[in-house]
């Protein structure tokens, strides 16, 4: 049995937690062996021995970190979890660099760490590899975190294959951003009728973006996906030093919250539609696209312009496309589909957590 432990339920947080329930309560998964049996957000906790009823995850809120609830404390979250014995993994569900950072003592104490949160990946390199040692031990915990990049699309074991098998990486190019391949899919169209700012505010209603979210607009999303491509396949790429092509109008990137940003956002219609009705004359239409050269191992990450019969003009609604262009795949492997939003988001959590107990034989209770 491997017990979960989730640290923020959020967005995707609170849709792994509705899977896990439902898988639980679904005779066709009988003897799945993963039990949730602790919850921590910003306020509350609660870790217990016997893992949580479905019931009771169905309305976490108030039966799990109702009022009655202890006060969050990470360090005691952790003991308690490890204290409980037996294959257990962390799952964090925040963007939270300080929570990131304590990957390495639960990997220490043999937790196994699965998340979406990129910035163990992406920022500190030696915190990086720092991870990557702990998780490489033989028997040890693992590390999993394929919805850093792509959410549930199989974007990250499809690069550690090709990687491990000996192929050599020419190049990774995509439009690895939901919120940008949705607002330019939507709003740099022949047929567009859509304002930019009203493409951000629905981006942001059906939970593509980042909480603030500048945060996809500013490029630093796609760039550290980016960098935990790079990194993926063996190269030392280092956030601070990428090139970023930041698309939030410069006098918006100071202001306070992410709500007055987007109360903001309209006056910078026109010079949007400026950039699109340029882009729409010369026969082509805006995307927003991140690159690693394998030979290299350099990034980029830019607003291009692409002609309309290119595969990533034709791009729908949110979706992410990756294409790999390696030594085996001259004409590039390539791996599409939906990369936002909290259920392909926990899907990719979720599947993480049926390989730690794969990779471990956590076998039934
Ligand atoms: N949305 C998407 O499509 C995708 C998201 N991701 C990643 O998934 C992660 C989660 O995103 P999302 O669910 O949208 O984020 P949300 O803002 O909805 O949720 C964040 C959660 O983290 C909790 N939290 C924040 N700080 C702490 C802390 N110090 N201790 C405990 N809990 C804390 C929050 O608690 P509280 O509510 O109490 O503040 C909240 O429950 C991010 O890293 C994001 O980049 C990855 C791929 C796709
Ligand atoms: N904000 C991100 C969420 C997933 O990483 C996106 O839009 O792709």
């Amino acid at each position: 049995m491997l017990r979960v432990a989730i640290v923020g339920p959020g967005l995707v947080g609170s849709g792994l937690i509705e899977q896990l329930a439902a898988h639980a309560q679904s005779p066709r998964f009988a003897g799945l062996p993963i039990a949730v049996v602790g919850l921590i957000n910003s306020k509350k906790m609660a870790v217990s021995a016997t893992p949580f009823a479905a019931g009771d995850l169905g309305d976490w809120q108030t039966r799990i970190l109702g009022s009655s609830a202890a006060d969050a404390d990470l360090a005691q979250f952790a003991d308690r979890l490890a204290a409980l014995g037996g294959p257990a993994a962390v799952v964090d569900c925040t963007s939270s660099d300080a929570i990131a950072s304590l990957y390495p003592e639960w990997l220490s104490r043999g937790l196994h760490v699965v998340t979406p949160n990129k910035k163990a990946f992406s920022g500190d390199l030696a915190l990086f590899r720092r991870i990557q040692e702990l998780a490489g031990a033989p028997g040890g915990p693992s590390v999993y975190h394929e919805a850093t990049v792509g959410a549930g699309l199989p974007v990250l074991s499809t690069l550690g294959d090709l990687v491990r098998t000996g192929d050599r990486i020419v190049k990774v190019e995509g439009i690895f951003s939901g919120t940008l391949s949705y607002l330019f899919n939507t709003f740099s169209a022949p047929d567009a009728t859509q304002t930019f700012s009203k493409c951000v505010a629905v981006a942001k209603a059906s939970g593509y973006t980042e909480p603030d979210p500048r945060d996809d607009l500013n490029g630093m999303d796609v760039a550290r996906k980016v960098t935990i491509l790079g990194r993926v396949a063996g190269h030392a790429l280092d956030l601070a030093t990428l090139e970023v092509e930041n698309i939030v109008p410069e006098v918006l990137r100071g202001v306070a919250s992410a709500d007055e940003f987007m109360a903001s956002l309209p006056d910078f219609d026109a010079h949007f539609a400026q950039l699109n009705r340029e882009a729409l004359a010369a026969g082509s239409v805006l995307r927003y696209v991140g690159m690693v050269d394998g030979a290299t191992g350099r990034g980029s990450v830019r607003l291009a312009r692409y002609p309309l019969d290119h595969p990533f003009a034709s791009l729908k609604g949110s979706d992410n496309i990756i294409a790999f262009t390696t030594e085996r795949f001259p004409s590039p492997l390539i791996v599409q589909g939906a990369g936002a939003g909290a259920a392909v988001t926990a899907f990719g959590i979720f599947s993480d957590l049926i390989k730690v107990c794969e990779r471990f034989g956590a076998g039934a209770a």
